[in-house]
């Protein structure tokens, strides 16, 4: 399989500061790849070393099957690559329509029509000035940017977050016509749930490293349940953690099957059951506790 982001042994320091150390992940062509992690796992610093926007302390990176190493074939690389950062800085002053034509210019291409559907779709004012704009109308801005040109690969660091679900979802829905259409999608993000139900694959990263690499099915089967149950005060027989016993109940991880979960309490006298998805490290806390690393 044709691999587009091949990432080996990735080591990045700020100064004593870890961002990643030994990271390794590979993006096959046309894959809808997702990489999870919390807060200050390292997400960014994989993505901008990966782009060449901060050199590497280690490891290497090939993007499109090469490393580029002169100026010139790092900007060729960069023109079929859509990058949205996690954060946008725009020109205070500018009208979005400018800061969306200063981009497109980047890739001496013409994207007018592309642009003018994105705006569209995505509801985007392209009169106001920037700095007018909420955090979600910015995220768009980022967004329309890195679309607009129709690239082979497209890096989206935590593309969604400010924007609200219907805007969520027509996003993913531009993702998904770009994915069939042949590109290459690589997203960021903390949300397990988004990644579940749109990425083909994922890796997921904490404290600088991959804990886990694999399919969608199979990281979310070893993903953990928060389940809260009233009116008992034990689950005899099942393997669980974090259990924690409450005024009228217990709460606690779950990572097996559903069936098994509700033959264990259909004998017991349960008044209430809630199932839901815990945050990310709570999630993939077994990992983490049994200090297990994919790498
Ligand atoms: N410029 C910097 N100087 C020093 N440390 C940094 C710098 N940028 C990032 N770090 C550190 O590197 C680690 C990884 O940060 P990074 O921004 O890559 O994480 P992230 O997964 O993208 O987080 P978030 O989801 O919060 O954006 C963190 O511990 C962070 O504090």
């Amino acid at each position: 399989m044709e691999k587009v982001i091949d990432i080996r042994d990735l080591t990045k320091y700020y100064g004593k500061h870890k961002g990643v150390e030994h990271l390794t992940l590979s993006v096959n062509r046309q894959e809808i790849y997702g990489f999870i992690g919390p807060n200050g796992a390292g997400k960014s610093t994989t993505i901008r070393t990966m782009l060449g926007l901060l050199k590497e302390d280690g490891g290497t990176v090939e993007i499109f099957g090469e490393r580029p190493e002169t100026e010139r074939e790092k900007k060729e690389m960069l023109s079929r690559i859509g990058y949205m950062p996690s954060e946008a800085f725009f020109y205070s002053g500018m009208k979005v329509s400018d800061v969306l034509k200063f981009s497109a210019d980047f890739y001496r291409k013409d994207c007018r029509e592309e642009r003018g559907q994105l705006c569209e779709r995505l509801k985007l004012d392209v009169k106001k000035k920037v700095d007018e704009l909420s955090l979600g109308n910015r995220k768009k801005v980022s967004i329309v940017c890195a679309l607009q040109h129709g690239a082979d690969l497209y890096v989206l660091d935590e593309p969604t977050s400010g924007l609200d679900p219907l805007m969520q979802r027509e996003f993913f829905r531009l993702l998904k016509e770009k994915n069939e259409k042949g590109a290459t999608i690589f997203l960021s993000s903390h949300v397990l749930g988004e990644v579940e139900k749109y990425c083909h694959r994922a890796a997921v990263i904490r404290d600088g490293g991959i804990v886990m690499e694999d399919t969608m099915e199979h990281i979310c089967g070893s993903a953990a349940k928060r389940v809260t149950v009233r009116g008992i005060s034990g689950v005899p027989g099942l393997p669980l953690t974090d259990l924690r016993v409450l005024e009228d109940g217990v709460t606690f991880l779950y990572r097996g099957e559903a069936k098994r979960l509700l033959e264990a309490l259909a004998p017991l006298p349960v008044t209430d059951l809630t199932i839901t998805e815990p945050d990310l490290e709570e999630t993939f806390l077994h990992f983490y506790a049994e200090g297990k690393a994919a790498r």
